[in-house]
């Protein structure tokens, strides 16, 4: 299934996309990497890099850009890039073109807006039971591409088929650690992002160190909650999915979202904030959906809600921070 000469299909031809198609074809396979934009793939494969996403990392002459999806049909393993928000959307779309036991392996890092649904959700609703693995964790896409060791995350609930994934998509610098809990790791993944743009948040309207650290350790505090009660399990929050994305996520401006977070500190309105950061930003969608679902779930997310407020404009950075230092003090 796994080794076979079968092309894979990277699905999103954005950073994350492009990155893993580098990845997979200097790993020696063939790369059918569609976007949805057929003049994207014209310009990709003429000027033989990702101009506006990864400028100056030459595409690997085993890709093959494609704006047609049906050119995914053959493929002997899917890699999902698209954002959480579009891949309800596509994957109804590749399903007629997707081979009988091929595996799909998602990446994004959001909750779905309407639904609440994390990303495996949304794919067994519109695609049933599919082989479904996870690849999250600490990785740029700019580090992955030009080739600095990453360790990530492949959560798969059947260990035979998880780890022959983790073999494939390994690399001489990219080393996937597997872990049988889907939840969990989609739960990490998609909550850090809402919690970097809390910490850009709070460094760029000048509120220091100290109120970062305690953000991050309050932040994560509750996305453990909420992974507890969806079933996902504390080691994987203690993993590469939760705390190592966290960590990173929280402190880098090579982040999209911290960098969001950043220019709403700054004052920025959230539309000034998107152009800044340049590119998804996952945690502006998740931050309301992460907390209907947390409602429903009967867990408090103070800091994600707050997020979503301003998100939202319907709070100021001030009055926010005043409201959540006057919470009522309790046991940590
Ligand atoms: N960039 C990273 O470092 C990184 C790392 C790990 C995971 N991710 C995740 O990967 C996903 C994609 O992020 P990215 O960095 O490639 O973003 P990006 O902004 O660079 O690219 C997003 C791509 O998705 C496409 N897209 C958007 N909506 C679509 C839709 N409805 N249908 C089809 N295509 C659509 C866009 O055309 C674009 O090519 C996100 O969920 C992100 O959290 C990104
Ligand atoms: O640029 P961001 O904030 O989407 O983060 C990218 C990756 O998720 C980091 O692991």
């Amino acid at each position: 299934m796994l080794n076979d000469d079968r092309p894979v299909a990277v699905l999103g031809a954005g950073a994350w996309g492009t990155a893993l198609a580098l990845l997979i074809a200097r790993g020696g396979r063939a790369v059918t990497l569609w976007t949805r934009d057929p003049a994207h793939a014209a310009a990709l494969a003429r000027d033989g890099e990702n101009r506006a996403r990864l400028p100056g990392l030459a595409l690997d002459p085993r890709i093959r850009p494609t704006g047609r999806l049906g050119d995914a049909a053959g493929a002997g393993l899917i890699v999902a890039a698209v954002p959480a928000q579009g891949w309800r959307g596509v994957a109804g779309e590749l399903r007629p073109y997707l081979g009988a036991d091929v595996p799909v392996v998602l990446t994004a890092k959001g909750v779905e807006r309407g639904t609440g649904l994390l990303p495996h959700e949304t794919t067994r609703e519109v695609l049933g039971e599919v082989p479904l693995a996870l690849l999250t964790g600490p990785s740029f896409a700019a580090d992955v591409a030009r080739g600095l060791p990453t360790a990530v995350t492949l959560a798969m609930p059947d260990e035979t088929t998880g780890l022959a994934l983790c073999e494939a998509l390994s690399g001489p610098a990219f080393r996937p650690y597997w872990s049988p809990d889907l939840t969990g790791a989609a739960l990490g993944g998609a909550a850090k992002n809402v919690l970097a743009i809390a910490c850009g948040i709070v460094m760029g309207r000048g509120f220091g160190e100290s109120a970062r650290a305690a953000l991050t350790a309050r932040g994560f505090a509750e996305i453990r909650r909420l992974a507890a009660a969806l079933g996902g399990e504390e080691t994987t929050l203690m993993g590469l999915s939760g705390l190592g994305d966290v960590v990173l996520t929280c402190t880098s401006t090579q982040s999209r979202n911290y960098r969001y977070g950043l220019a709403l500190g700054e004052g920025q309105t959230p539309a000034g904030a998107a152009d800044r950061a340049g590119g998804t930003v996952e945690g502006a969608w998740t931050a309301a959906a992460i907390c209907e679902r947390a409602d429903r779930a009967g867990v408090e997310m103070p800091l994600a809600a707050t997020v979503a407020q301003i998100v939202e404009g319907r709070e100021d950075v001030d009055s926010a921070a005043r409201r959540l230092m006057s919470r009522p003090l309790k046991a940590e």
